[in-house]
């Protein structure tokens, strides 16, 4: 198969890699000269433009979007559109959100695949997991390449219409923020708690058999082995949170209660205050009614 590949970030230089290792052609584009001849030295042929990928790409094309989500998805769809009909497929592998990825099926001329991608720049060695949403014959018809950066043919699978890969990646994240936020809360339980512990060690123990073990507590060990156990000069700050902010916003609609995925959600926006106004209220607010002692800066 041929396959053209726009975005070689770090997400878009492993799908190239990895399809380019199972046979495959692939021809690539990035607005970044550099980008493309990174993927030109993974095996790809190079495109000076959507336009040249195109041309390269000839009848029945199968593009792969991997830019950043939003405005970047609409700016590569505008320019592909008057090259493509209803015998080209093309997959957005990014974080959209589904109701754009809806959208953006009905007005694409060709099969659109809203693919949600996980696994991360870590995995690229294992292969990735695909979510995706879309027409059942542009999802058959892409499968030697799902198969090629999946994990396997049991790492991808069609989660049913447009925008439901988009959709199920989107709740992925939601359970990717409590998850963090649990292994947060229990290892700072045990940074502050009775015993002086070995946090690499507990993490490794852990992820040995222990009911708890994962993907995360093996980033909690590596993070604990390079930074130590107090994580050095790791900064209070998470950034980000834009999937998460999605998926509240969808069990509201839905009136589904998430109170951990909220909470972690909570938490993230927390760290990037410099002060909490409402514990600033707080304090002040004690002294209003019993009369306790202000604490002040
Ligand atoms: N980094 C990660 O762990 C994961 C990222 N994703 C999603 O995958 C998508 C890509 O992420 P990354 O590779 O991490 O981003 P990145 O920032 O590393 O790479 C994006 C690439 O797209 C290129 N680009 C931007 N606008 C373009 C345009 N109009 N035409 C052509 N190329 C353009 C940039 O030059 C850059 O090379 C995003 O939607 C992200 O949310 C999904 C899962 C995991
Ligand atoms: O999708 C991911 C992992 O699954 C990406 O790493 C994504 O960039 C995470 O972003 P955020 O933390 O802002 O939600």
């Amino acid at each position: 198969m041929q396959l053209g590949v726009i975005g070689l970030g770090r997400m878009g230089q492993i799908v190239v890699e990895r399809v380019v290792a199972a046979g495959h052609d692939v021809v690539a584009f990035d607005l970044s000269e550099r980008a493309v001849e990174t993927a030109t030295e993974a095996g790809a042929d190079p495109a000076a433009s959507i336009e040249d990928l195109v041309e390269t790409l000839g009848d029945e094309k199968r593009i792969w979007l991997m830019v950043p989500a939003g405005e970047a998805v609409d700016a590569t769809l505008a320019d592909l559109d008057e090259f493509l009909d209803g015998d080209d497929v093309v997959v957005d592998g990014g974080n959209s959100h589904f109701e754009r990825s809806v959208e953006r099926a009905k007005a694409c001329p060709a099969a659109y695949l809203d693919c949600g991608t996980s696994g991360g720049p870590a995995g690229a060695e294992l292969g990735f997991s695909l979510m995706i949403g879309g027409p059942q014959w542009a999802y058959d018809e892409l499968t030697p390449v799902f198969d090629a950066v999946a994990t396997g043919p049991d790492g991808h699978d069609r989660m049913g219409e447009s925008g439901s890969g988009h959709y199920v990646k989107m709740v992925h994240n939601g359970v990717e923020y409590a998850l963090m936020q649990a292994y947060g809360e229990g290892f700072e339980l045990l940074a502050d708690g009775r015993y002086d512990l070995d946090l690499e060690a507990v993490s490794r123990t852990w992820n040995n058999g222990a009911v708890i073990r994962s993907w995360l507590l093996e980033l909690c060990e590596e993070a604990f082995a390079e930074e130590g156990s107090g994580l050095g000069d790791v900064a209070d700050h998470v950034a980000g949170g834009s999937t998460g902010t999605w998926t509240v916003q969808e069990a509201l609609e839905q009136e589904v209660p998430v109170p951990l995925i909220y909470q972690a959600l909570a938490e993230r926006f927390d760290s990037r205050n410099e002060g909490r106004f409402s514990r600033r209220l707080a304090n002040r607010l004690r002294y209003g009614f019993g009369r306790h002692e202000v604490v002040r800066d």
